[in-house]
């Protein structure tokens, strides 16, 4: 059975995500994304599962440093939740001074807050579940967390499907220490981080290698290097896998350009099929590649 660490505590989203990416396996939680990556860095877990992006608020910038700083660790599978909340308080609770939760859930939910909590103090925890901690504990009011969250702890459910945006979704990656990758699929997503020095025109030619070769982004993120002040790093994600002749040809011309770390090659939870322009296919590749060597061995020209 594998150990999967994932952000925890009991109750989070994340550990809905790990179960349905690693059904039966040994689940671990841990308190911070950065503590079940250190996990799987030190070995105590086979696994980490973590949240990556929201549709509302975007990136969780804790994953992106967590994955782009320490001992390599790449994505092999991601899960997509449905993301709606539950407002737990302490059973006959009284008034609602203080709300708290992991700061991507609040950020979902201010105008329901507002509505429905006048005057109540949002206060960020470090998870969903972390912030139903609290309120056992007498810490805050009221949390904002998974549903399945009120089956875990002795709390009441003051509200169900709260959600300012209806629809909002949250993606979630498998992480493990590098090692043999899932097979490509044809809707595979691949994942980088691209440390390119601060000169004019850097970002544009490392997409302009992409974009040369028809290579959809799904998601572009900067994040500060930390060492230097306007220094940054870019994540970038995009439609195909590594082991693609096409994305392999991408790979090696951006690590030309500047230092890559390479985050992964996994099946898209949504299974969207990569686009493929006439010419940039991985046939189009293999037939030039072979060309060019016949041109070098005299054998074409
Ligand atoms: O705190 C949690 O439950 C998490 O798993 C992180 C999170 C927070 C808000 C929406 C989706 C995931």
């Amino acid at each position: 059975m594998l150990r999967i660490a994932y952000f925890g505590p009991q109750g989070t989203f994340t550990e809905q995500a790990a179960r349905a990416l690693a059904p039966g396996e040994d689940l671990a939680p841990y308190e911070t994304v950065r503590l079940a990556l250190a996990a799987v860095r030190e070995g105590a877990a086979d696994a980490a599962c973590v949240p990556i992006e929201n549709s509302v608020e975007g990136v969780v910038p804790t994953t992106l440093d967590g994955l782009s700083d320490g001992e390599p660790l790449v994505a092999v599978a991601e899960t997509i939740l449905p993301i709606h909340f539950s407002v737990l308080t302490r059973p006959g609770g009284g008034e609602v001074k203080t709300v708290a939760s992991h700061p991507h859930a609040l950020a979902q939910v201010r105008d329901w807050v507002e509505a429905n909590l006048p005057g109540a103090t949002p206060v960020a925890s470090s998870s969903t579940a972390g912030a139903a901690v609290g309120v056992v504990n007498g810490d805050f009011d009221a949390a904002v967390c998974a549903p399945v969250a009120a089956e875990h702890y002795p709390l009441e459910v003051l509200a169900t499907g709260v959600a300012d945006v209806h629809d909002a979704q949250t993606r979630f990656l498998m992480v493990r220490r590098p090692g043999e990758l899932p097979a490509p699929t044809g809707a595979d997503r691949t994942s980088i981080v691209a440390a390119a020095v601060n000169r004019t025109g850097t970002l544009a030619e490392l997409l302009a290698e992409l974009a040369g070769r028809s290579i959809n982004l799904t998601r572009l993120d900067a994040r500060p290097t930390r060492n230097n002040f306007g220094e940054y790093r870019f994540f970038i994600d995009f439609e195909g896998h590594v082991a693609e002749p096409r994305i392999v040809d991408a790979m090696a011309a951006l690590r030309r350009r500047c230092h890559v770390r390479f985050l992964g090659s996994h099946p898209r939870a949504d299974g969207v099929v990569a686009t493929i322009e006439p010419g940039a296919g991985n046939q189009d590749f293999l037939d030039a590649q072979a060309w060019a060597d016949a041109v070098v061995k005299g054998e074409g020209a």
